[in-house]
């Protein structure tokens, strides 16, 4: 992510400017709106070089309903629970009431700052627009950022190994609440309800997200790595997501996937699995088709009958595997331009990450978990972003392997889908698994 540095913009005059700042980088401009306390949001997609970078110039972020027809580029960012139902009248009176009454809670960063890292080696490029910003606030921006250029200093390359904070009760909870899951399943109020558990650890000092970052990008090229900074919360949420929710390229193509089952993507030897010859169980098949189904149901709700339907195959995802089907319609053909905004609002949250049937299955998520989800498990991508000269994309990717940074403190989180045949401790051993995706990465271990 070096070399040549340019900046487009026409409107603000801040071009001679902004060149004399030198060549800043993804953490020039990531650490500069921290500094300010504006929002940023840092993305690489599956199986592309290019890393992208926005800038919000609001400080608290408005809460949108998630339309992707009529947002301008940016990057969406969702709670699990996005939905504010016992929300006061002054909120409900406010402008980002939806049609329902209700208050959405799906946080948008506008790209009032957008950058491209090219990555495809030598020849890479960055490229930052600014878009419909006061000249003062962009000034500003400019100005910390020079300034900043001008004291750089060589950071530290890291922070420390993150220590694990001891949870004693941890196991025991989850695989009491499984338990109760499987329980709640015989007696037939579900079909399958994911549970989720937290994991936290502790590093010396502030870890560098945007190092964490590109080591995920490094680590997990087929994945959808970021870094969103929420100034309001104090929170910088990291991610390389596996579960692509929607997607509509420039072409009107349209995209969603069906995730679950998992294994790990080794032998026991250390040696990778071949995906075309991993087994799975009758329970993991069932586990994933109930996910499968519940996007098949959703098409059927707006009778749409045109949809290509490939798998299930055995997907690698770092170091786990799990089973994937995607689901694929030209909206073109059939003349729905609105589909991703329609199937996002239906999809989430998927059985992936709630269960079957959904109502049930997020009650009892509700009562049985002991920790608030938060961001995880809800969706985040880029909204209507353009690059590589073609037109506005939409990727939104369900908020899976992620972890919440807080200063020091790195909060883990990590699901299983319980079904009539789990094993408590085996679902255990799975949040494990899943929570190492990004441990891994952290801990240096290759
Ligand atoms: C809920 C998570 O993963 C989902 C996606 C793939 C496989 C899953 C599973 O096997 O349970 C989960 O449904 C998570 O990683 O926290």
């Amino acid at each position: 992510m070096q070399s040549d540095y340019r900046i487009n913009t026409s409107s603000i005059g801040q071009l001679a400017e902004s060149q004399r700042t030198g060549q800043p980088d993804a953490s020039d401009l990531w650490e500069t709106a921290l500094s300010l306390g504006f929002p940023a949001a840092l993305w690489r997609l599956p199986n592309q070089q290019d890393k992208q970078l926005i800038v919000s110039f609001e400080e608290v972020l408005p809460r949108v309903s998630a339309d992707l027809d009529e947002l301008p580029a940016g990057f969406l960012i969702s709670p699990f629970d996005n939905l504010a139902k016992n929300a006061p009248v002054e909120a409900q009176l406010s402008e980002h009431l939806d049609q329902s009454g209700i208050v959405p809670q799906t946080l948008f960063l506008r790209a009032d700052i957008q950058a491209t890292f090219l990555g495809n080696g030598d020849s890479s490029q960055k490229r930052t627009e600014l878009k419909n910003s006061a000249s003062t606030t962009v000034e500003l921006f400019w100005n910390t950022l020079k300034t900043r250029a001008k004291n750089k200093t060589s950071q530290p390359a890291l922070s420390g190994l993150p220590v694990p904070i001891a949870d004693p009760s941890a196991e025991a909870l989850f695989e009491e609440n499984v338990g109760h899951a499987i329980e709640a399943i015989q007696r037939g109020e579900l079909r399958k309800v994911v549970l989720s558990r937290t994991k936290q650890v502790q590093f010396a000092n502030a870890p560098n997200a945007v190092e964490l970052f590109d080591k995920l990008c490094q680590k997990y090229p087929t994945a959808f790595v970021s870094a969103v900074s929420i100034p309001e919360w104090g929170q910088i949420w990291i991610s390389a997501t596996p579960e692509r929710l929607v997607s509509v390229n420039a072409d009107g193509i349209f995209k969603t996937t069906s995730l679950a089952g998992t294994q790990s993507a080794f032998h026991p030897d250390g040696t990778a699995k071949h995906p075309a010859k991993a087994m799975w169980s009758q329970k993991e098949i069932e586990e994933q088709a109930l996910v499968s189904r519940y996007i098949i149901e959703c098409f059927k709700k707006i009778r749409l009958r045109e949809y290509l339907e490939e798998g299930p195959k055995s997907i690698i995802a770092g170091n786990l595997m799990h089973l994937g089907t995607s689901f694929t319609v030209d909206t073109q053909a059939v003349r729905y331009p609105q589909l991703g905004t329609v199937m996002l609002r239906l999809l989430h949250p998927t059985s992936a990450v709630c269960g079957t049937p959904r109502d049930a299955a997020f009650a009892f998520i509700r009562q049985h978990e002991p920790h608030n989800r938060e961001l995880y498990s809800g969706f985040l991508g880029p909204v209507n972003i353009s690059s590589n000269n073609e037109g506005p994309t939409s990727s939104i990717f369900v908020h899976i392997r992620c972890m919440k940074l807080e200063g020091r403190l790195a909060t883990l989180y990590a699901g299983a889908g319980i079904t009539e045949d789990s094993d408590p401790e085996q679902e255990w051993q799975e949040t494990e698994m899943k929570c190492q995706t990004l441990l891994k990465v952290m801990m240096n271990d290759e």
